[in-house]
């Protein structure tokens, strides 16, 4: 798998709009101009602060190109996914005049892929979007599958819309600026995608985790190009969630309620190890997964340095956000579990005392 040579995944939706690639390789940018296509005019580059460089390259990309090209430089991190941050990137799209024909361009983790989605999704009721995705977390997830949105007070991504993009780049150049905590947390997401579908991707990480955590290494690029076809093939067959889509969101819903409850100072994948624990003992608790897969769950993550407790105290508040969740229906709350490696399901918890005693293996 670990060439120099792009690698090709096709996301195949049902529709052409939900059908694109996912390229993933080096040097990628001169292959914008292209997948943009003749008919866009107006480009708006949405990047971060952080990414001030990497954006003006991309603009200045298009612009040799032919492109009327604008950025848009928005808050770092989780800040970005605010309703005012939507509206002044619509701001920026209203003044520069996009028609429906033109398109946005992101450029920086996940934080900005759900953002620019969602401003993409929204602008004119949907123009075209590409994700050019910087963060490891970026790649191997959020710029992939359409799910787009923003945070509410009341907790994470519960504005949104699922909008495919036209086409992801994924140029591994971009890690070699990357922190080693992002690379790491982003790695969380790599474990999820482990467990639910390639248990290949545990053994990389547990055979060589220098290599697993050094950006530039081929086993890193063999984790991107697994957790990315994982992630396609679910999303090609259920864009919308309305099955086995879900299973993506394993470890999640106590993911997003730590986010909230630590007003988002946490990294997204450092809540997702957190959840993952949780759910692999929920799992064990009710019987569908064994001792050894369990722990392997605490293991694998605490040999990458990401965390797997949380605080004691704080359950009350935890347990009301997950209740905000997308599985919950109605009053039922509903979990994503295992019965096995590589064999995710569902669990309806009417009785949150579970949920509790599952609590209690991960507190701290
Ligand atoms: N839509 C989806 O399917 C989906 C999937 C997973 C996660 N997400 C969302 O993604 C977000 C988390 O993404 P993330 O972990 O990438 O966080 P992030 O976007 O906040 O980026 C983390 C940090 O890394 C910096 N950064 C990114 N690329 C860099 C680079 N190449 N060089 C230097 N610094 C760089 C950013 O500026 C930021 O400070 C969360 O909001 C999460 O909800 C969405
Ligand atoms: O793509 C999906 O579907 C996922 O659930 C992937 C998750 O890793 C991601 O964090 C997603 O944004 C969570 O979505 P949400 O619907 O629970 O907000
Ligand atoms: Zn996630």
């Amino acid at each position: 798998m670990a060439t120099d040579a792009p690698t090709i995944i096709p996301v195949t939706g049902t529709t052409s709009e939900s059908t694109y690639d996912v390229v993933i390789g080096r040097g990628l940018l001169e292959r914008l101009p292209e997948i943009l296509g003749e008919r866009v005019r107006r480009v708006l580059v949405i990047h971060p602060r952080a990414l001030r460089a990497t954006g003006d390259t991309v603009r200045a990309e298009l612009a040799d190109a032919g492109f009327t090209a604008v950025t848009a430089e928005i808050p770092d991190a989780e800040e970005a996914k605010h309703l005012q941050v939507a509206g002044f990137c619509w701001q920026v799209l209203g003044q520069n005049d996009f028609t429906r024909s033109d398109a946005v361009v992101t450029v920086g983790g996940g934080a900005v892929t759900d953002l620019g989605g969602f401003v993409a999704a929204t602008w004119l009721r949907g123009v075209r979007v590409v994700h050019l995705p910087t963060s490891l977390l970026g790649m191997v997830d959020a710029a992939v599958g359409g799910k787009t949105g923003i945070n509410t007070s009341e907790g994470k991504n519960l504005v949104g819309a699922f909008h495919p993009p036209a086409a992801v780049l994924v140029d591994l150049d971009a890690l070699a600026t990357l922190p080693k905590n992002e690379l790491v947390t982003g790695l969380a997401e790599v474990v999820k995608c482990g467990f639910i579908a390639d248990p290949v991707i545990l053994d990389l990480i547990e055979q060589d985790t220098d290599a697993a955590t050094d950006a530039s290494s081929p086993v890193v690029r063999e984790l991107v190009e697994r957790s990315i076809a994982v992630k396609a093939a679910i999303v090609s067959d259920d864009l919308r969630e309305a099955g086995r889509r879900e299973y993506l969101n394993y470890g999640h819903t106590l993911a997003h309620a730590i986010e909230l409850a630590e007003r988002y100072s946490w990294r997204h994948g450092a809540a997702v190890s957190v959840g993952l624990v949780f759910a692999a003992e929920l799992s064990r608790m009710v019987g569908r997964l064994g001792d050894a897969e369990a722990d392997r769950h605490r293991s694998i993550l605490e040999l990458l340095g990401l965390p797997v407790t949380y605080r004691r105290d704080r359950w009350a508040s935890l347990l009301d956000g997950m209740r905000r969740d997308k599985k919950s229906r109605g009053d039922l709350l509903r979990f994503v579990v295992l019965d096995g490696i590589g064999r995710p399901g569902m669990l309806e918890v009417p009785d949150t005392s579970l949920l509790f005693a599952a609590y209690q293996e991960i507190a701290s």
